[in-house]
């Protein structure tokens, strides 16, 4: 008889056993605290970006044959220490594209509320079009709003992509950042934005980093800050987490911790992409579907009257009834304001949030590309 294989597991991983106990024997780690004889005995090790995958972790794990980690990142994982001990590995590509495009619609509408702008009133840069870059071109443009694109490495890949220059992201109202992070070289992103750059944002610029801490200069975004250059930042992700640098926080206008892909659905999806690639490489069927494990919505669907009208206002109460980022910018605050250290404990204690791609809305043709375009789950009436 075979022994079963033994999947050691990071407990941040939502609906584990749910996906992998008919796979194998299941051991459950913190990804912070885990040492490389705790992990020994791994077959596979199933991570998000809190484990720290290299030499030191792995060198007593002498039969692992894969690694996972549930999460779109993964500057986390050593790849080249992999590929010398001819380890296979994979990311959960796309895994939290959709929630990671509602934190970032979520910021711009309420920041239009708190200024009194219109959204489509702004001009866009979307640096890095990956997953989550090519939903956001998507929302935006379906908002009305002029978008370009950055993404030289698009463009030296695909004949039909164009990328827009640096020079021209810096003079856009707004500037969104999904790249990974990449410490040197050609397509480098360790500091896409320093002094030298964030000094020629226009005043009133709004910037946005949900991808990773390091592809802005946190010491220097302070010292911009500080030297009275008006810029509406808002950060999900910082350098040197969870220890951050606290002298930021006065002058954010939305800060959380690390959380614009933990949506349920972006999180357990990581698991179930996870699931399905494990599957594949045992040769078993797929028999379990993430569809059947998540929770109904609160509220669940929506009926659009043919007059509704797409106003900002409407769309935004909409938005927000979904995910509102003041709220976790409210947590963020208080928790530090209490204990510096708090912020993996926000990131464990998260509240279940949903995506706008789990709000069914009905509604009439003339509004059916709009919604879909929007991320909502959107059908016809009488389709
Ligand atoms: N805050 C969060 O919770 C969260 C959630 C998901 C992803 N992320 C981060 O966001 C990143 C992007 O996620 P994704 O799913 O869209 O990944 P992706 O790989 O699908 O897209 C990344 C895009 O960035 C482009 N790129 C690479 N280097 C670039 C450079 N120097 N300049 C411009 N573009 C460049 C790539 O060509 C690619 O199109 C991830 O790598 C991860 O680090 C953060
Ligand atoms: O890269 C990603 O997918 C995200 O940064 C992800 O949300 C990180 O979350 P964690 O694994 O730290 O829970």
């Amino acid at each position: 008889m075979t022994a079963q294989p033994h999947f050691f597991i990071e407990d941040s991983l939502l609906y584990a056993e749910a996906f992998f106990s008919s796979l194998g024997k299941i051991s459950r780690f913190s990804g912070r605290t885990v040492t490389a004889d705790d992990i020994a005995d791994a077959d596979y090790l199933l991570t998000r970006s809190t484990t720290k995958v290299n030499e030191k972790l792995l060198h007593k794990c002498h039969k692992l044959k894969f690694v996972g980690t549930a999460t779109a990142g993964y500057n986390h994982i050593d790849a080249d220490y992999l590929a010398q001990r001819n380890v296979e590995w994979a990311p959960a590509a796309g895994c939290n594209a959709d929630a990671v495009a509602d934190y970032v619609i979520s910021s711009g509408f309420n920041l239009a509320n708190k200024y009194g702008f219109d959204l489509n009133s702004k001009k866009v840069a979307i640096v890095g079009v990956g997953q989550i870059g090519k939903r956001l071109v998507k929302r935006f443009s379906a908002l009305g709003c002029e978008v370009i694109q950055f993404d030289p490495v698009r463009a030296q890949l695909e004949s039909a992509f164009e990328s827009a220059t640096f020079e021209q992201v810096l003079k856009c109202d707004f500037i969104t950042c999904h790249v990974p992070y990449v410490h040197s070289g050609e397509h480098k992103t360790h500091h896409m934005f320093d002094k030298q750059r964030l000094l020629q944002l226009k005043p009133e610029t709004i910037l946005i980093n949900a991808c990773r801490g390091e592809v802005i200069n946190n010491a220097e975004l302070v010292e911009v800050f500080q030297s009275g250059h008006e810029l509406r930042v808002v950060l999900d992700v910082f350098e040197n987490e969870p220890n951050i640098n606290m002298a930021l926080l006065p002058f954010l206008e939305f800060g959380t911790p690390h959380i614009a892909g933990h949506s349920l659905e972006g999180k357990a999806r990581g698991t179930e992409i996870l699931y399905q690639i494990m599957c594949e490489r045992l040769e078993l069927p797929v028999e379990i579907k993430l569809q059947d494990l998540l929770p109904a919505m609160a509220v669940d669907h929506m009926v659009l009257t043919e007059k509704y009208q797409l106003s900002q206002r409407q769309f935004r109460a909409l938005m927000n009834l979904v995910y509102d980022i003041r709220n976790d910018d409210l947590d963020f605050r208080m928790g530090l304001a209490k204990s510096p250290e708090s912020f993996d404990r926000l990131r464990r204690n998260y509240s279940i949030r949903r995506e706008l791609t789990s709000l069914k809305i009905q509604c009439d043709e003339t509004l059916y590309p709009t919604f879909t375009n929007l991320g909502f789950n959107t059908s016809l009436i009488n389709g």
